[in-house]
């Protein structure tokens, strides 16, 4: 790559000078620098100022404000593939906190990502719901935005070279150099967890029938509303809560997403192998969920080239449980870098669960039925918000799991999970398992 590589594409005049006026709007210059020496120049909206951030696109068609808010892309650069965005605007972020619902409409309370690129991003929106434009949203919650670029060679760059480090740059500082590689601000090195976990423990729905424990690694409300809409009693704990010192009063412990390197929260993933050892109802887990019961398993996680990013990835079952059949596809939302190790053979007491049908990578792993256990983990978000809900009820079989636990009963559905018998010595021991690693 040539280091000081300049691609200057469409550039609107008015992009180049101070700010200039487009119909009612007032526009700044903007632009996003990439480490590998790439820049383009575009205008800027929503916040006035310049960010770091790592680089990464997203192939999702809708649902930007629901991405936007999801925890596990804090300290990214986001790129939406899709052309317009912003048309349909931004709805109102307040919901009661009740039998359906946990206080918000989005995935979390504020914006998460660091900055937002978009080809062109809509002037005027329209939806019943909208209360404001992206560009204000994001003006308020102090995140900038770049419009006026062409994304698509923007998506071939990382989907080429992979997800890269960059700054966003807004205003005035459009005149200056492009950052030299090492002013880039790496996110990964960051325990991105600890900043979106809660602080303190919090319950939801204290009256549900089923009790479920949630280590929160940067929850999307989407995932805590499936389990309350579900009827179950959640109860929030920090990313690092050692839940063995509590575990007895619980049915079920859930893992969710999360952002950044999984590598972070190797200390959740010793926490939970004792877990593994110990306790024998259920558990399931997305997304840096699901890496953390892998890595707690003894797989290995890694980075991905570009990961994997949108509301359309297709998945294959290569087991039944639940509502899953072995065999068929299911399309899937997804947001994540790092993918665990497809090894052979698996640690013992688990098996694969899904692969994804466009790089094979592990989409879910689970507990086979001879080792006793009900655990269950999937890279992909069940949940979507945004996205399709091909697999929702796993939610729902999880949490079948948890009452059937309860009151001692086997489930006749079938599926290789219901009915399994109880627990013998097949799961991974402290001794059998391998250490727990990370790839570089
Ligand atoms: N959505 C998630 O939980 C993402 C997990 C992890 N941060 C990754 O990028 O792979």
């Amino acid at each position: 790559m040539i280091a000081s590589q300049v691609i200057r594409l469409a550039i609107p005049r008015h992009a180049r000078g101070l700010a200039s006026q487009v119909g009612s709007t007032t526009f700044v210059p903007g632009s996003l620098h990439l480490k590998t020496g790439q820049s383009f120049y575009g205008r800027s909206f929503g916040a006035p100022k310049s960010i770091y951030g790592e680089t990464v696109f997203s192939t999702s068609i809708t649902s930007y404000t629901e991405s936007m808010t999801d925890p596990s892309y804090r300290g990214q650069i986001l790129v939406f593939t899709t052309p317009l965005i912003g048309n349909y605007g931004v709805p109102s972020n307040k919901a009661p906190m009740d039998k359906q619902d946990v206080g918000v409409v989005l995935e979390s309370q504020n914006i998460q990502c660091s900055a937002v690129v978009v080809a062109d991003v809509a002037e005027k929106f329209s939806h019943y719901k909208a209360v404001e434009s992206l560009a204000s949203w994001c003006q308020r919650n102090d995140v900038p935005g770049l419009t006026g670029v062409d994304t698509r060679a923007i998506t071939r760059l990382l989907r080429d070279q992979g997800t890269t480090l960059g700054r966003l740059v807004v205003g005035q500082d459009t005149s200056l150099p492009a950052p030299s590689a090492k002013e880039y601000w790496d996110p990964t090195h960051e325990n991105l967890v600890d900043q979106v976990s809660t602080k303190k423990s919090y319950t939801m729905n204290p009256t549900g029938d089923v009790k479920i424990a949630v280590l929160d690694f940067g929850a999307k409300a989407n995932i805590l509303r499936s389990l309350v809409r579900r009827n179950a009693a959640v109860t929030v704990l920090p990313w690092n809560f050692d839940f063995n010192t509590i575990r007895d009063e619980y049915d079920g412990l859930f893992l969710t997403n999360g952002p950044g390197d999984p590598k972070h929260c190797m200390e959740a993933a010793m926490n939970l192998r004792r877990t593994f050892q110990e306790w024998d109802k259920p558990i399931f887990g997305i997304c840096m969920g699901h890496q953390v019961i892998g890595m707690a398993a003894g797989l290995e996680a890694y980075r991905m080239m570009f990961g994997n990013r949108g509301h359309n990835q297709p998945v294959l079952a290569l087991a039944s449980s639940g509502s899953i059949r072995a065999g068929r596809v299911y399309v899937t939302s997804q947001n994540h870098q790092y993918a665990l190790k497809l090894q052979d053979p698996f640690p013992a007491g688990w098996e694969p669960f899904f692969i994804n049908c466009n790089d094979s990578s592990v989409e879910g792993i689970k507990s086979t039925a001879e080792s006793g256990k009900k655990i269950w983990g999937v890279q992909f978000h069940p949940e979507s918000a945004g996205g399709p809900l091909d697999t929702i009820e796993m939610f729902t079989d999880f949490l079948d799991e948890c009452r059937s636990h309860r009151l001692g009963q086997r489930v006749q559905t079938g599926g290789d999970l219901m009915g399994a018998p109880k627990p013998t010595s097949g799961m991974n021991t402290a001794e059998s398992a391998r250490p727990i690693s990370v790839a570089a």
